[in-house]
């Protein structure tokens, strides 16, 4: 799978421009502020329906502009696939797959599976359960739809029992129809679980192995689900905490709770790990996410990498650059240091300023004019 074309109108500071990347490690740098990161956000939203940094999709349209779009031309076995997304500041954004509008943002995943690297990939490790569980369902959702469709199911019937959890509070004669959404709850939930169950069991497997060639077989990572109830135990969870969802007016037990534990040597990395671990730790998650993806659809996912050489040392640099080598890639940085100079050719280059992107070769005709 590979990104042939991607041409952008009015999305953030980027404001006409075409580009035609190559099949292997593209560059983007520049200075910072320039407009490396919104080109990578562009992508990914062109992948996941939703940027990686905002929920608001307004804010990704250009300041001056009143709508943004982006077209990208994808080469998939021989046959290409286009997207097209149209962001407007007062309706909802429009996408569309070959053409054709899109109803549910289920219906793109599939289309373009991408692996995003970023310096903020440690609040993988660092920040609460809740940036964990994104990690996982976004993962999960672009593998399978089916658990993008429980997921969704899942979080409405919570938002429903949570309203009638309330009601009860002021007629508790309502009780008697809980039992409608708990039975929805427990049959989603169950499933979302044995989903989160099997992707981490995989994803720990291959992520082990990750990190012990990052580190020169030093750390030993364990990736472990960590479910708020276990698997097969909803339905007792649910009754037996009853009383306390009814005073307390939100449901206490389920899937909207899980968190996922990281550890080297039995360890958890989140309290114990240096900040080079926890770095290690989240980019073995994300080499590990490569691999899997491979596994499960048989194609190559597309790469963003932000800023992520300068952050790590000679030795990760090098596996990380070696690990991506015949991928196509999306890499930003400020400056073409040595870790990546062996693995580009001048083809690959871009130059960001000020929201302008111009292609290295492109920039060498023009100064030898
Ligand atoms: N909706 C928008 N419309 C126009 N410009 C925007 C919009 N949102 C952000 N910007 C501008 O985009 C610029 C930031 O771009 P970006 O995040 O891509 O930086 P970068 O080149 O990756 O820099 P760094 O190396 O610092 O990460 C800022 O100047 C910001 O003002």
């Amino acid at each position: 799978m590979q990104i042939s074309e991607v041409s952008l109108q009015g999305f953030r500071n980027l404001m006409e421009m075409q580009i035609k990347p190559s099949p292997g490690i593209n560059v983007f740098y520049g200075k910072n502020a320039q407009g490396k990161t919104n080109f990578l956000e562009s992508l990914y939203l062109c992948a996941m329906g939703r940027s990686m940094r905002t929920k608001y999709d307004w804010q990704m349209i250009g300041f001056q502009e009143e709508e943004s779009h982006i077209r990208l031309l994808i080469n998939k076995n021989n046959r290409k696939e286009r997207i097209d997304v149209h962001l407007k500041r007062d309706t909802k954004k429009g996408i569309a797959r070959n053409g054709v509008p899109i109803k549910k943002l289920g219906d793109l995943f599939g289309t373009l599976y991408t692996v995003v690297f970023s310096p903020e990939d440690l609040s993988l490790i660092k920040d609460g359960p809740a940036e964990r569980r994104r990690f996982l369902d976004m993962e999960l959702c672009q593998l399978s739809r089916v658990y993008y469709y429980d997921l969704q199911q899942y979080y409405r019937i919570l938002k429903q029992r949570n309203n009638l959890l309330r009601e009860i509070q002021k007629n508790s004669s309502l009780q008697d129809t809980l039992f409608v959404w708990d039975a929805q709850l427990i049959d989603y939930g169950e499933r979302v679980m044995a989903a989160r169950t099997d992707f981490l069991k995989r994803l720990d497997k291959i992520a082990t192995e990750k990190l012990n060639a990052l580190t020169g077989g030093l750390d030993a990572l364990k990736i472990i689900y960590k479910p708020n109830c276990e698997p097969g135990h909803m339905e007792e969870r649910l009754k037996r905490n009853l009383q306390r969802d009814i005073y307390l007016g939100s449901t206490n037990f389920g899937p909207h709770k899980d968190d996922i534990l990281f550890t080297i040597h039995g360890k958890d990395v989140k309290s114990f790990g240096s900040q080079g671990q926890q770095r290690t730790t989240a980019l073995a998650a994300r080499l590990a996410e490569i691999d899997l993806i491979r596994e499960e659809t048989g194609e190559d996912p597309i790469l963003l990498l932000d800023d992520v050489l300068s952050e790590l040392d000679e030795r990760r640099q090098k596996y990380l650059m070696e690990s991506i080598d015949g991928l196509q890639a999306f890499l930003t940085c400020t400056g073409i240091e040595d870790a990546i100079k062996k693995y580009i050719s001048k083809d690959n280059l871009f130059y960001v300023e000020n929201g302008k992107i111009v292609a290295e070769d492109g920039m060498e005709k023009k100064r030898n004019a």
